[in-house]
């Protein structure tokens, strides 16, 4: 197997492979590294981005959002939203090793374990949050908080829910601001208490969790340090940059199924001798399959697509985290900080604003928490025939899977263990963020040539339920604001402000404001074939013999959390469900 630099050049490419990963993103990158660590085989990971150079926008934690509208950046645009006042919303994507690993907020929490379990209530076996446990700690090196830090701000954790030698960092910023002190009394004098540790399935009401923040280097740990790296050291991993793949070239077997024979892409194609995993992300994924012949056979049709395998269900069930902001200025609040040298305090001694990213308090509450009305909510929701709000034509088995989700979440989201809105206090307002919307988007191709972005709809608040959680999320917000610790700092609300106040208005304003939290995915969603699935629970494509989708695609439901540590769970299930079969193709 020896050859060379493990990042390798067309010529150097061996003639077949055990295994060809398409996407060295976020959940490809863990994939790929994680099989090599078996010399007994060998993997070639095609990433259409570069290996970054360890470029300061990507490394330093003060620097995130700054990658985004870069070379590493898909540039991805929405659809006009219709339904959410017309807006074009812009939709990153990563495009170089490690994919959003490079991009992201780096926000390194978990969704709670109701999230999961509807996974499995979907028709999953093996995805229940105690199954699927042991990934998420085989992915993590968590490194708790100094004494002092944890007990001025009181960060918690729960030993038995940590990994503490996987391969990406989690740990909390030594920079750290108080300005949360009086929203989380004041939570708690609403009776919502803080959870011992968001990473053990209670993933509700308020926590803390780590940011994946390497914290020694004081930088972004991501899929090229935590994977690539190691795995580049190996002779029996190889990986090919700049390399978009095109078209999975197959055939068609006797019983009707297909097997995928080679991967192409500009300038020459790879071939796996055991399996082939695409993990191009919650766009790319859909985008390959559908130009490959598998998808929803009308929208083939319109490309003169011959299809392969019959599978309605590629590109549909969109979901996201649409959020919004509620804006205050406190008339008598804290003073504000000047991070007066953030740059030099960073250099010097990795101290200072650019050592802390995104945020590490959350607090995700439960429907119930959040309303009186949760019931009424869910009960008009459900009474919603199941078509009433999916695209004109969807297909009967999509509906079918619809109608499957709408009874799994409103019987979790009636439940006090699901988290239904994230709210993020920032000190001047609160991001809040809708964790399961009812609405559904798509992903469709545009063109056979995966250079031209595919149709991304996420077709926000196209359905009218979404709307009742976010104006009672609003009005929970207030009474938040409402209560004497709050009072105190003397809030004005700015925006939507006091005016905004029937459920139309506020509503309104919603639809004005919406855009992504950047969590795409759910576009290959894991369900039966019956309910519009595209993989079963092994993450096998139906209908194909060697061909399984890992990443963010398939997610059936959006759980409530940022998704990257989901991923990266998914990633390491994957490899198990990899080797299991790997004799198979002996
Ligand atoms: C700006 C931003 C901020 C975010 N913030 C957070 C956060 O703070 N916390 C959090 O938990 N989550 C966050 N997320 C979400 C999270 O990072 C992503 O959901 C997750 O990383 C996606 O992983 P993936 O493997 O599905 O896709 P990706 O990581 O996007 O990987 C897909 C890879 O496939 C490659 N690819 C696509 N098509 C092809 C092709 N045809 N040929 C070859 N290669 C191809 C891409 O270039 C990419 O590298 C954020 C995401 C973004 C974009």
């Amino acid at each position: 197997l020896a050859i060379g630099p493990r990042y390798i050049t067309e010529r150097q490419k061996l003639d077949s492979y055990d295994y060809v990963v398409v996407g060295g993103g976020t959940a490809g990158i863990a994939i790929g590294a994680r099989l090599s660590e078996r010399p007994n085989i060998n993997v070639l990971v095609i990433e259409a981005g570069p290996v970054d150079a360890g470029d300061d926008i990507i490394t330093t934690p003060g620097k995130v959002g700054q990658v985004m509208g870069t070379k590493f950046d898909w540039l991805f645009k929405s659809e006009v939203q219709t339904a959410a006042n017309g807006r074009v919303i812009n939709v990153p994507a990563g495009k170089l090793v490690g994919g959003a690993s490079a991009l992201n907020g780096m926000c390194f929490d978990r969704g709670a374990a109701a999230d999961y379990d509807a996974w499995a209530d979907l028709g999953n076996p093996g995805w229940t949050f105690d199954e699927i446990l042991p990934y998420f700690k085989r992915n993590e090196k968590f490194t708790p908080p100094p004494k002092e830090q944890a007990e001025f701000y009181n960060i918690t954790w729960d030993p038995s829910a940590h990994g503490f030698d996987g391969a990406i960092h989690s740990s909390y910023p030594s920079y750290m601001t108080d300005v949360a002190r009086p929203w989380r009394q004041a939570l708690n004098s609403m009776g919502i208490p803080q959870e011992l540790d968001g990473h053990n399935g209670r993933a509700i009401n308020m926590f803390w969790a780590p940011n994946s923040l390497d914290p020694v280097n004081v930088t972004r740990s991501y899929g090229k340090t935590g994977y690539y790296f190691p795995a580049s050291k190996r002779s029996n991993f190889h990986i090919l940059t700049d390399t978009v793949v095109q078209k999975l070239i197959h055939k068609t077997n006797v019983d009707g199924s297909i097997t995928v024979e080679s991967v192409q892409y500009k300038g020459g194609s790879a071939t796996a001798k055991r399996e082939v995993i695409v993990s191009a992300g919650a766009i790319g994924s859909p985008r390959l399959l559908q130009i490959s012949g598998i998808g929803p056979s009308p929208l083939l049709k319109k490309f003169n697509i011959p299809v392969a395998v019959e599978l309605p269900g590629v590109g549909s069930n969109y979901q996201d985290h649409p959020f919004e902001s509620v804006r205050y200025t406190l008339r008598n609040g804290p003073p504000a900080t000047f991070p007066v040298d953030a740059e030099r305090l960073y250099r010097t001694n990795k101290t200072g604003p650019w050592s802390a990213s995104g945020p590490t308090f959350y607090a995700f509450l439960p429907f119930p928490t959040i309303t009186s009305k949760y019931r009424a909510i869910l009960d008009k929701y459900l009474a919603q025939k199941p078509d009433a709000y999916l695209p004109a034509g969807t297909d009967p088995t999509v509906v079918a899977g619809y109608a499957a989700q709408q009874k799994v979440l409103a019987k979790h989201l009636a439940s006090d263990l699901m988290g239904a809105t994230e709210f993020i206090y920032g000190g001047s307002g609160i991001t809040l963020s809708h964790q399961h919307e009812f609405s559904r988007g798509t992903v469709q191709i545009a063109s056979t040539d995966v250079n031209v972005q595919p149709i991304i709809d996420f077709r926000y608040a196209t359905n009218p339920a979404d709307l009742d959680v976010l104006v009672e999320s609003i009005r929970w917000i207030r009474s938040a604001y409402a209560t004497p610790i709050m009072q105190a700092l003397q809030p004005i609300e700015n925006s939507p402000g006091a005016s905004v106040e029937t459920d139309e208005a506020i509503a309104n304003f919603m639809k004005g404001q919406m855009t992504t939290m950047y969590h795409s995915c759910c576009t290959n969603p894991m369900q039966p074939r019956e309910l519009g699935g595209v993989v079963d629970s092994k993450l096998r494509v139906f209908g194909t013999t060697n061909l399984r989708v890992a990443d963010a695609s398939v997610i059936p439901l959006i759980p409530g959390t940022h998704i990257q540590s989901t991923v990266y769970m998914i990633a390491e299930k994957a490899v198990d469900l990899l080797l299991e079969d790997f004799a198979k193709f002996d």
